[in-house]
């Protein structure tokens, strides 16, 4: 990992690329609004009984159709850290001892008129019953990765899960949900093209982790 002296405008600290692209120039942020997204991760126990994140399949709204964690917009008066568990709780049913994981910006041409800040936490275990709401429909899948050699959970007797599904999530995910899955603190920014059928691409990215 190379050292950079150079983050994209919106981000600060000392930090290592972990990667990087696109050539667009930066897009402008105007304006700021605060979002969370939480996650809960079952480390993997041993080769019969391997990791597992939950994601939400989003019923509505914006990134409707797209797996990703549980979360929304910071409600006036409302620190982050509340509003990530207010919003598991509604979307899902459950509870958990979220901890903060990392900070992402997203700026999009021709899409919301503000920047999307999203603090992102993650919790190993959960209390309550999960549920699916009108928003969002849970589903757990295997972090571990589809090359290995470990028996298929299914050969033991349990639910044979399914891999991460990074072709129906953001595309900025794939970049750092492995970092959320390691537990490496994460920061980055994307700016986003959206094309007339509403797909967003990403034209500029950059993701880093704080030197160890
Ligand atoms: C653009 O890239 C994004 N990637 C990822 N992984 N997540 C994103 C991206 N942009 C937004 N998000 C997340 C941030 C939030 O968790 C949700 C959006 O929140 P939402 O609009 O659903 O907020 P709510 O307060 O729940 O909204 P309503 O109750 O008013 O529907 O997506």
């Amino acid at each position: 990992m190379a050292a950079t002296s150079n983050l994209p405008p919106g981000l600060e600290g000392n930090y290592l690329e972990t990667s990087t692209g696109g050539d667009a120039a930066w897009l402008p942020i105007s304006v700021k609004k605060w979002y969370t997204n939480a996650f809960i991760v079952h480390e993997a126990v041993d080769p019969t009984t391997p990791g597992k994140i939950l994601l939400g399949y989003k019923k509505r709204g914006f990134g409707a159709h797209l797996y990703n964690g549980f979360g929304g917009k910071v409600e006036p008066g409302e620190t982050p850290a509340q509003a990530a568990a207010r919003e598991l709780k509604e979307e899902c049913g459950v509870e958990a001892p979220l901890q903060h994981c990392g900070s992402l910006l997203f700026v999009s041409q021709s899409g919301p008129e503000w920047a999307f800040q999203i603090e992102v936490y993650r919790a190993d275990e959960y209390t309550g019953a999960l549920i699916e709401t009108d928003e969002m429909r849970p589903q757990w899948f295997s972090t571990t990765p589809a090359s290995t050699d470990a028996p298929a959970p299914a050969d033991q007797g349990e639910e044979e899960l399914l891999p991460i599904p990074y072709d129906t999530m953001w595309p900025d995910d794939v970049y750092w949900i492995p970092l959320l899955l390691s537990k490496t603190p994460f920061i980055g920014r994307a700016d986003f093209e959206i094309d007339a059928t509403g797909k967003y691409s990403m034209k500029r990215w950059w993701f880093g982790v704080p030197p160890s």
